[in-house]
Formats: C-alpha cells, sequence, structure tokens
C-alpha cells in the first residue's frame, strides 16, 4: 500500500502553512511534503511533524532567486558556491525534520549546453556526495517544458542516464507520474523500467494537475503496479486542487490513516 504524502505547497493552501501540518495530519495523512520549508523555521517545522506524528518525506534545496524566475541554479554557471550554501541550509531543515531525501533543482538552462551540463554534474556530484555523509538521498527530477518553459532536465532520459554515469548510490530519480505523461507517456512501462532507481513518486490528473481521479491517467490501475512492483517509499500529491482541499480527497479515503 503507497503511503501517500500531501504537498503542502499545492494542498491545504485554506491553512497558513504551518496550519497545512496539522490539517493534513487531520485528513489522515501520515506523511507530507512541500517544495520550500525556508520560510519558516526548522524549530517550527519539526514540532508540526512532532505533534501529527507525520514523517517529512521530501523538499527541495533552495532554487536561487525563486521570485525572479529562478528555477534552481545547479545547472547554472557561476553559482557553484552559492550552491553549496544552499547545501548546508537545506542540510539544517533535514536534521530538524529528519527527512531522508532532497530535491535539487537544476535551473532555467539550454539543455544541450556543454557548459550547463558540466556545471549540472559538478552540482549534482558535490550535493549527492554531501548529503550522503548524512545518509540523505539526492533526487533529481524531470520537469515538463509546458509548466517549466526552458527547464534544463526535462527529459527521463536523461536524468536516467545521468544516475547511471554518476554511479552514486545516494543518487535517484523522482518520478513525477504527472510530468512522464506529458513528457513521454508510457508511465506504466516507465515505472517497470525506472522502480529501480526511483527515490520518490508525484501524482496529479493530466493534464489539468488536479486531484487523481479523471482525466487521461488511470491511478488505481497506477497505484496497484507500484504495489506490484514493490515500491515502498512516498507518493507525493503534488497536484492542485480543484475547489477546497478536503473536497477533492474521496480518491485518498481508501488509503487515509484513522
Ligand atoms: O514543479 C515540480 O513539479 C516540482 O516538483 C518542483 O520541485
Amino acid at each position: 500500500m503507497p503511503v501517500f504524502a500531501a504537498n503542502l505547497t499545492m494542498m491545504f493552501n485554506e491553512w497558513t502553512f504551518l496550519d497545512r501540518f496539522d490539517a493534513a495530519a487531520d485528513a489522515g495523512f501520515a506523511a507530507v511534503e512541500y517544495l520550500f520549508p525556508y520560510e519558516a523555521t526548522p524549530e517550527a517545522i519539526a514540532e508540526r511533524l512532532a505533534r501529527n506524528n507525520l514523517q517529512q518525506a521530501l523538499f527541495n534545496l533552495p532554487p536561487g532567486d525563486w521570485a525572479a524566475g529562478e528555477r534552481g541554479i545547479a545547472a547554472l554557471p557561476g553559482r557553484f558556491d552559492e550552491l553549496k550554501t544552499y547545501v548546508e541550509r537545506a542540510l539544517d531543515y533535514a536534521a530538524a525534520t529528519g527527512v531522508r531525501r532532497l530535491h535539487l533543482m537544476a535551473g532555467i538552462a539550454d539543455a544541450h549546453d556543454q557548459n550547463a551540463s558540466s556545471c549540472y554534474r559538478r552540482s549534482v556530484a558535490y550535493t549527492a556526495g554531501r548529503l550522503g555523509e548524512k545518509g540523505i538521498d539526492l533526487l533529481l527530477e524531470p520537469i515538463n517544458g509546458r509548466n517549466m518553459p526552458g527547464y534544463f532536465l526535462n527529459d527521463f532520459g536523461r536524468a536516467e542516464r545521468l544516475i547511471a554515469e554518476c554511479g552514486l548510490p545516494n543518487l535517484k530519480l523522482q518520478f513525477d507520474i504527472y510530468h512522464r505523461q506529458i513528457i513521454h507517456g508510457d508511465v506504466a512501462m516507465a515505472l517497470r523500467r525506472l522502480l529501480p532507481i526511483t527515490g520518490h513518486i508525484q501524482i496529479a490528473s493530466v493534464p489539468s494537475r488536479n486531484e487523481p481521479d479523471g482525466e487521461e491517467l488511470n491511478y488505481p490501475y497506477l497505484f496497484s503496479e507500484i504495489d506490484r512492483l514493490g515500491y515502498d517509499g512516498f507518493i507525493g500529491c503534488e497536484y492542485i486542487p480543484r475547489g477546497r482541499t478536503l473536497d477533492g480527497l474521496g480518491w485518498f479515503a481508501p488509503f487515509a490513516r484513522s
């Protein structure tokens, strides 16, 4: 049975960030994820996790200047020293929250630019090494170019090759089924092939990125396939509720913690 993590960046937006932890637990979630924790203190987040007996499934390392349009800096030339400070900042939050996996965003850069590619490799190798010292996995997530135009890592094959070439035991794929379907399709076969290198799964309907209960993907089938394949990680619910978050949780009822 998959363990679902509520994505508190997208879900439970009727509450303030810290109150979303309580709301997710009350709705039956045993785990949470979000893009970034950095506007709250590590202590405040740790307190909400403990109070609600929630596991922290995932969050992202700092992404650079998000408000200015940056979506990570790992592939951006000249930003390596800044990246190192981001790694330490994320590790502070990791220590407080007990998270075992972090996502490194690549950035907006030409996917075929040699300089960007070598910066990305260097950033990935450095970050994986530093996280490995703490027993934490580093995740790389291909993101579709419709949601994030110009994003460097926009192809599952490239992520797979990089993970293989690096050969680092804690470097894994973040398999967002929503992005996979938009970029390549063939979701079930890709899960079968890529599950051995997958460290986290995320879900949403396609094309609307809403609750996983309709449109072009058959999630009940995919959940049973993920179970059949023996996946024992988290499934992050990275979707935008159509209306109020609680009203859209019908799909989740069979999986809710009582
Ligand atoms: O945009 C997404 O899908 C992400 O998960 C960014 O971390």
